[in-house]
């Protein structure tokens, strides 16, 4: 299972190894500066291809012609090391690269020290100050072509915001403004990039640059870090590469892991879906989905189909009198039932077979008030979606009070804000010291408050669970599925996990495996999605897993 480290993390895992002695800091440092060159060349195969030999400094920009170049910035830490090392890497190959240090040489840490002056041997490294993108006269051709911009200012030790001498979407900006082609890569992350929460940390009210910050290619070590894959990372990234640096092989730095292991964020996969050939339908599960009246059935019916095709054994819509007509209308393979008020549901619910329930999608506030208590006393597996989150806006802690575990919250950043205002301020705030507080953190303490999993969603959906395990389905780079946005699918999702809970899946599991078919079946159907689409690729996505 994809794990993603915060920056602790993989300093604990990096730590152990080192102290154990299987592998030096140094070392490390090669790996990573090996993995980076190795990714750009995958990545842009063209640089790989044997150009002229570098015209001597100083001023090898100023040529039209002749070996590749590349800009390599570097930082003050060990990120910036990783930079010295891409850059004598680099220009052993031929290419004339211009490398600018921000901080001071003798302030390096030993390891980036070390490279800062091998990578000095083969070529000069000049202040931060004269690295001005803004003064170079491209018009002239003063300056020749740029074809590669390396960023190794901050990685994973990034806990300031960044100042504005360093403003690297400006710098970046001016180098990639159309004047020259360069491709950029990120060492580890964008500089900026908080590597704990996707956050760009930037100690500025100004619009940030954002298309500047972009990255076509961000290349981490060991693992990805959760900042890699929720709020602004993604974006900024561009894409992101692992490169081993061989930790994995360790026993030190395994059993570092080990320790962290119930800390640490996965990324969503599918679980057992196959059924058992002896099974009948109430082997799977009847699934209860509450509808709205009349006119506002729609939402309640997208659930119960997709609750049906990811395969509960039975699901019926419970409607009140007036929308009756409307949805047996509409549904051949659902069943009805009859709900209207808080007694008739609880009557219903006197059948033990129903065992998982959904309510909110289309509800409508009123009805979800009353219906919501009923639903969360009879202690079934319990989807919360939409009205019924927002009906208890004016007290949340009403709601929590009576969750148990068997229930999955499913709140959009809305209604996350309307039953966690303060956590959602937290996670709404400019984010100026790192590690800041991220959707994860934010997800995990609502979980912790609710006393169930709760699933946040979004492109980044985050789901977790009150013991704090916590796992994110991420809808990017290559999985990246923005056609999910669209009326209705929500509804789709909330159903996708009452079927699995309907099925028998713990609720962590359930929510989990919903979101993540969500997006295969996206991915699955492509351009023009809409809602509906959703549950009929169920088919397609379960044949292609071999289910
Ligand atoms: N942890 C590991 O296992 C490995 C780390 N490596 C590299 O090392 C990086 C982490 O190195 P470091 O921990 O030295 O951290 P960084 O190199 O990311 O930055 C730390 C330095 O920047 C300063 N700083 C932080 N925020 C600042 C701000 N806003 N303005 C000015 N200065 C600021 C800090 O005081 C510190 O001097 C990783 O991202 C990766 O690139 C690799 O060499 C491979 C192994
Ligand atoms: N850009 C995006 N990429 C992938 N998934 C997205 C994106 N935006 C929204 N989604 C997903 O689409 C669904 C939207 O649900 P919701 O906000 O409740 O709207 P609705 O109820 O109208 O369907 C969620 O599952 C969310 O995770
Ligand atoms: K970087």
């Amino acid at each position: 299972m994809a794990e993603l480290l915060t920056a602790a993390q993989m300093r604990a895992i990096e730590q152990a190894a080192i102290a154990s002695g299987e592998v030096t800091g140094l070392e490390l440092m090669e790996r990573a500066g090996r993995g980076v060159v190795e990714a750009i060349f995958e990545e842009w195969p063209e640089l790989a291809e044997e150009r002229g030999p570098a015209p001597a400094p100083p001023g090898y920009l100023q040529q039209e012609e002749g070996a590749w170049r590349a800009v390599v910035l570097c930082g003050p830490g060990n990120n910036g090391g990783d930079g010295f090392v891409v850059a004598r890497l680099l220009r052993a190959r031929g290419w004339a690269v211009e490398v600018f240090l921000y901080g001071a040489p003798d302030k390096l840490p030993p390891d980036a020290r070390a490279n800062y002056e091998r990578c000095c041997e083969a070529g000069k490294v000049q202040a931060f100050a004269e690295f001005e993108p803004e003064n170079w006269n491209w018009q002239t051709g003063e300056v020749g072509e740029v074809d590669l911009i390396v960023d190794a200012v901050f990685g994973t030790g990034l806990v300031r915001p960044v100042g504005s001498e360093i403003w690297l979407h400006e710098k970046i900006g001016v180098l990639t403004s159309g004047v020259v082609n360069a491709r950029r890569v990120a060492i580890d992350l964008p500089s900026g990039l908080c590597a704990d929460s996707g956050k760009p940390l930037i100690d500025t009210q100004d619009e940030i640059g954002r298309g500047k910050l972009e990255f076509e290619l961000s290349v981490s070590f060991h693992r990805e870090k959760v900042g890699h894959r929720i709020s602004d990372g993604p974006a900024f990234c561009g894409k992101t590469v692992v490169k081993s640096i061989g930790l994995d092989d360790l026993p030190s730095s395994r059993a570092a892991a080990r320790e962290l292991a119930s800390e640490i964020v996965r990324l969503t996969q599918p679980r057992l879906l196959d059924k058992a050939a002896e099974s009948h339908k109430y082997t799977h599960g009847h699934a209860l989905i509450l509808s709205g009246g009349s006119g506002r059935t729609g939402a309640a019916r997208l659930a119960a189909r997709g609750a049906l095709r990811i395969g509960a054994g039975l699901v019926t819509l419970g409607v009140p009198p007036n929308a009756q007509q409307e949805v047996a209308c509409q549904i051949t393979a659902l069943m009805l039932a009859r709900i209207d008020g808080a007694e008739g549901f609880a009557a219903v619910l006197d059948d033990t077979r129903l065992n998982a329930l959904c309510l909110g999608p289309g509800m409508g506030i009123e009805r979800a008030r009353d219906l919501v208590p009923v639903a969360l006393a009879a202690r079934c597996a319990t989807v919360l979606d939409a009205d019924a989150l927002t009906a208890f806006a004016e007290d949340p802690a009403e709601l929590f009070a009576q969750l148990h575990e068997a229930c999955v919250l499913t709140p959009h950043g809305g209604e996350l804000a309307r039953l966690f205002p303060d956590i959602a301020a937290k996670l709404n705030a400019p984010a100026m010291t790192g590690p800041a507080y991220s959707k994860v953190d934010a997800t995990r303490e609502a979980a912790k408050r609710a006393g169930c999993v709760v699933l946040f969603k979004g492109a980044d959906t985050v789901i977790a669970a009150p013991d704090g395990c916590c796992s994110v389905n991420s809808a990017h780079y290559e999985r990246s599925a923005p056609w999910l946005a669209t009326a209705g699918s929500g509804d789709v999702l909330a159903g996708f996990i009452t079927g699995l809970l309907a099925r028998g899946f713990a609720p962590m599991q359930a929510a989990e495996t919903a979101a993540w078919l969500h997006v295969e079946c996206a991915l699955e159907f492509g351009p023009g999605l809409i809602a509906e689409d959703l549950p009929e690729q169920l088919p397609a996505v379960f044949r292609k897993l071999g289910v």
